[in-house]
Formats: C-alpha cells, structure tokens, sequence
C-alpha cells in the first residue's frame, strides 16, 4: 500500500472493507425541494465529481417533521419540478420515503442500507442542516449509519463548523482532499465541501412568488 493510501487510516478514520467493495456509490440527499432549484443541481454535480459517485438520489420527503405544513407544495408537484430542475441522468429524483412510510432521516437510512446491501451510500446535506441536525430524532444514529458530506452554502459553511454535531464528531472529520474515499470509510466519517457555492433557496423562491403574485393582482385592480 502506498503512503497516500495510509493516510486516512492511521489520521482520519478506518476503511471498512465491505463499504470498499459496494457497487454502485450513491449519495443521498433528503429535502423538501419546495421547490427544487440550481443550488440542489449544484451540490448534487459538486458530490457526483469530488466524492466519486455514481449517482445521486433525491429523497423529495413527503413532510419535513421541523417544518409547517402550511405551505408545502403536494408531493407529486415537488417530484415533477425537481426532475425538470435535475437535468442529468445521475440525479434520480426519488420518492423513497413516501414508499418506505419513513420521515425521519435515520429510519429511512437504516431502512434503505437494509434493502440495498449493495450500495456504498453517502448522506449529503447543506451547511445549513450541519446547523440543526442534532435537532432531528436520534441523529447520532445518522452518522453512525452512513459516511456524511456536507455542502457549503453562502454564510452557513463558517458558523457550520462550529454546531454542535460539528463538536460531536470532530475527530470524525476528514480532510475534504479525500472526497474520493468517503465511501469507503468506516462510520462516522464526515467531510465539508467547499464549494462552488450557489446561493439560490426555495425560501427566496416562495417569497419571489408571493411578491409577483401580490404585484399581479395590484396591475389587475
Ligand atoms: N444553495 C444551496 N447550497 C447548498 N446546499 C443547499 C442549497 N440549497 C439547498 N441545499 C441543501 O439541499 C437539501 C435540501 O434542501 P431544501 O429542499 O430544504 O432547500 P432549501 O432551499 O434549503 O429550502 P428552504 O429554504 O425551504 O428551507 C438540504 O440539505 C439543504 O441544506
Ligand atoms: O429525522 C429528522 O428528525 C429530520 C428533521 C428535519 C429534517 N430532516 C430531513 O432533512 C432533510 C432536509 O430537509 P429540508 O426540509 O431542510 O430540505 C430531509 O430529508 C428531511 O426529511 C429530518
């Protein structure tokens, strides 16, 4: 083995055989694409090319259980704007949860390891949620189930280090020059992407079409 080859082993963590040999290499990312946009298209490219992975799946989750469900879009709207906004045969935009009756993260991880032996996953997720995860139900499990890698994202990346899962699984953190190999690693090995950064949110999205809609009954009184 090569010195090159040594080095996550002995600094950043334990290849784990099995996940070495799985086929294909896939990377998870869960959201409520309400709606999808370029940012989702973006981290998703930027993960297909740094981390080495076939595919990516978009789990478009039918309830995010810390979001309102005033204003969520209904599922089959969300799933048919997310494949128009995915526009690469690698990105497959997936209703998995729905199908699997999960909504919470580490019962749809634990669910889908089981049924996809085969698989070498990645969870994948924006800075932002580095931020909250320790506020989802038994998030630990999370990575305790799946090599994770986070996006960056405009002004969350920096403060993102600092959150507490950060804390939680900083020995845990591999150098991002290792993308390539996450796959492989034994649980928990988590990274941070830095970039590109795309600054575009489904947040600013809604609140651009509230405005228009507002602007157009105005134009029509
Ligand atoms: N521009 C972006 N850069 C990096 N990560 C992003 C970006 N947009 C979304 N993500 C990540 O994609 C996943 C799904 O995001 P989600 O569907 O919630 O979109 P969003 O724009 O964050 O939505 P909202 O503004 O409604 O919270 C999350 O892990 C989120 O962090
Ligand atoms: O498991 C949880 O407790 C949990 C709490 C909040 C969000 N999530 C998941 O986080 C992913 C990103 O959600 P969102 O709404 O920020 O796009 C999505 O897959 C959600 O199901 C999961």
């Amino acid at each position: 083995m090569s010195a090159s080859q040594e080095t996550p082993r002995r600094h950043y963590g334990v290849i784990d055989p099995a996940r070495a040999r799985r086929r294909p290499r896939v990377g998870l990312l869960g959201g409520s694409f309400n709606p999808a946009h370029e940012g989702h298209r973006q981290i998703s490219l930027t993960a297909l090319h740094r981390l080495g992975l076939d595919e990516v799946w978009w789990l478009v989750s039918p309830q995010n259980p810390l979001k309102p469900e005033a204003g969520m879009a209904p599922l089959a709207e969300r799933m048919a704007t997310a494949r128009a906004v995915a526009r690469d045969p690698r990105i497959r935009v997936t209703d998995i949860e729905s199908r699997l009756g999960t909504r919470f993260t580490a019962d749809t991880l634990e669910k889908l390891t089981r049924r996809y032996p085969g698989h070498g996953f990645v969870w994948l997720m924006g800075a932002d949620n580095l931020l909250q995860i320790h506020k989802w139900r038994d998030w630990q499990r999370i990575f305790h189930l799946l090599p994770v890698a986070v996006l960056a994202r405009p002004s969350y990346s920096l403060k993102a280090l600092s959150a507490p899962a950060a804390q939680r699984f900083l020995r845990s953190r591999w150098p991002e020059r290792l993308g390539r190999r996450l796959v492989q690693a034994e649980p928990p090995a988590w990274l941070l992407i830095h970039g590109p950064l795309n600054p575009a949110s489904a947040t600013a999205i809604r609140a651009a079409r509230r405005m228009g809609r507002r602007e157009g009954k105005g134009a029509s009184t």
